[in-house]
């Protein structure tokens, strides 16, 4: 039985996303303490709410998507209620594979994993790295379960607040490059239906050619860079505003948040 505490936007598309490669939802677990989310959640997944102690009590594996901050009080509550050979699987940011052992039991296996949201179309990228109790048996059960929902890598401990800022927290920085360039159609006089076709295909495109051509961005970059042409214009003034400086800031300001959430 496979329980998940915390179904918000990271728990739901982990339930989605496994729900959708054919996992059972008779053998899948939901906490959920917002009451109308949690009916909604069994009513579109055919999924059983239950309490953290039930969830706790009944999993083989237990997956935690609740916020960091909100972490070691459920930690607290649920320690009791484990099963000694329940793998814990925390998603949360920043909260290390030492503050979920200490919380729960010294001798649990605990594995840390960064997902990020395309989960819920298959096409995620998680990374994961085991506690001190984690077997390889253990990472294996991980890998195979978030690999339903996209591609797993494993990372020493030490990347993973890197991880967070570059594929967990990553989505982000491209919807933000689509938002910027759809508003740029618009206030150019474009529909903005045209705008969010151009854009949305043009970013599936070049993300395509990314992962599918095994070429460096510079190069793919290059490609798009007629001499005299509009694209070195442009690239120009991107470097001019410190596109590329305030990307790296940016990046690095989420890896530092990372690691200030496992202090609490
Ligand atoms: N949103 C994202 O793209 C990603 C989020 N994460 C991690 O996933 C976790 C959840 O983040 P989001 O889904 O964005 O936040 P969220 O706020 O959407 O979800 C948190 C959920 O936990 C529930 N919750 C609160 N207290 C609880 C308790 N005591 N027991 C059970 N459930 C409880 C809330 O009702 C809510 O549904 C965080 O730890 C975050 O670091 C990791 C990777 C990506
Ligand atoms: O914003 C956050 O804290 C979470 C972790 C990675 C993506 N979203």
């Amino acid at each position: 039985m496979i329980a998940i505490i915390g179904a918000g936007k990271m728990g739901e598309a982990l339930l989605a996303g496994m729900l959708n490669t054919g996992h059972d939802p008779a053998d899948v677990l939901v906490t959920e303490p917002r009451e109308d989310h949690a009916l909604a959640l069994r009513a579109r997944y055919g999924v059983e709410v239950v309490t953290a102690d039930e969830a706790a009590s009944r999993a083989g594996t237990l997956i935690l998507a609740l916020k960091p901050q909100d972490m070691v009080a459920l930690l607290d509550g649920i320690a009791p209620a484990l099963k000694a050979d329940c793998l814990v699987v925390s998603v949360a940011a920043g909260i290390t594979t030492a503050v979920l052992e200490k919380h729960l039991a010294a001798d649990i296996a605990v594995v840390r994993a960064m997902p990020n949201t395309p989960a819920l179309v298959g096409l995620g990228m998680t990374a994961i790295a085991a506690g001190r109790h984690a077997s390889e048996a253990d990472l294996d059960r991980a890998e195979s379960l978030l690999r339903s929902v996209g591609e797993v890598l494993r990372v020493p401990e030490a990347h993973m607040d890197t991880v967070t800022a570059l594929s967990g927290t990553g989505p982000a920085y491209f919807y933000f490059i689509a938002e910027t360039m759809i508003e740029a159609g618009v206030l150019m006089g474009m529909p903005r239906t045209t705008a969010e076709k151009l854009v949305t295909q043009t970013i599936t495109g070049s993300a395509a050619m990314l992962r599918d051509s095994g070429e460096h961005p510079v190069v793919l970059r290059e490609a798009v860079s007629s001499p005299g042409g509009t694209t070195a214009a442009a690239v120009r003034e991107l470097e001019r505003h410190g596109v590329r400086t305030a990307f790296t800031d940016a990046i690095e300001a989420a890896r530092n948040r990372s690691r200030e959430l496992s202090e609490g």
